[in-house]
């Protein structure tokens, strides 16, 4: 089998010694029509990958930002189906990988094979699932497996670390780490926690880690990315599109990229 356009942007990037970034975009937000402009903009910033997310009327694990932008984006009439569509149209035109994130509800809904295989033709390369645990995995991981679509798996800091070793085997495309850091500011004793539990998963996982949420600036960017392979940022990159402050994405993501020397 070829290397996965996920691997193969990744392993660019690192060459390159640049950090991996992933920012999340809610898709719908702003009108479907303007879905194919942003990719292109964050494509042109230099991201490993991006992070689409699929809008839905209960967000579990959605924060105030990400659900207004839900919210906002159901209002367009955003569905599953027709983001899928629009991947399509315009598939040959981007290069950067595409991550679905979304909640099993939508997926169930809509026909677990048929979203694996529609995934495959809309040029999608993963997919995270917040609400599918490991013992549920099985009504989906054969379906993407056959379409080589990554199913990357989300790390808690509050699992036991059984659980994060086989989750850290398990991922594909790379691993998730979900690591609150609390509020900005200097280092805490929270983030030695951090710090250890990056370090813990990057021994287990064979696919890069990347550390995400409550991550937005650059300096807590470059901070988390010296323990791992990168960050994803979502509610900041929500919020400052939603504001058309492209020109602080552009800022945010070229000082998030470079590695620290002598960290
Ligand atoms: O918004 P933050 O703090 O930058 O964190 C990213 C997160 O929002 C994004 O990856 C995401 C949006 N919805 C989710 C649900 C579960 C896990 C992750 C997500």
């Amino acid at each position: 089998m070829g290397k996965s356009k996920i691997d193969q942007s990744f392993q660019e990037k690192q060459a390159a010694n640049e950090k991996l970034f992933v920012p999340y975009i809610m898709a719908g937000d702003g009108g479907l029509d303007r879905l194919e402009e942003r990719i292109q903009f964050l494509q042109e910033c230099g991201v490993a990958a991006i992070e689409l997310g699929i809008p839905f009327s209960d967000p579990v694990a959605d924060g105030p930002t990400i659900q207004e932008a839900g919210i906002r984006a159901l209002e367009n009439g955003t569905t599953l189906m027709s983001i899928l569509k629009k991947l399509q149209d315009f598939k040959e035109n981007r290069s950067v990988p595409i991550i679905l994130m979304t909640y099993l509800n939508p997926i169930v809904a809509y026909g677990t094979e048929k979203f694996a295989v529609d995934c495959r033709e809309s040029g999608v390369d993963g997919v995270i699932i917040p609400d599918l645990p490991l013992e549920e995995e099985s009504i989906l991981a054969g379906h993407l497996q056959e379409n080589s679509i990554a199913f990357i798996r989300l790390a808690a800091m509050t699992s036991p670390k059984e659980r994060l070793v086989e989750l850290a085997k398990r991922s594909e495309g790379f691993l998730y780490a979900v690591s609150v850091t609390g509020t900005t500011g200097a280092r805490t004793v929270h983030d030695a926690m951090v710090e250890d539990y990056l370090q813990m998963l990057k021994e287990h996982s064979s696919v890069p880690v990347l550390a995400g949420f409550g991550v937005s600036d650059i300096q807590q960017a470059r901070d988390l990315s010296s323990y791992c392979d990168g960050v994803i940022v979502g509610s900041k990159i929500v919020d400052l599109l939603h504001k058309g402050k492209t020109d602080e994405i552009k800022d945010l993501i070229h000082g998030s990229l470079k590695l620290e020397i002598n960290h």
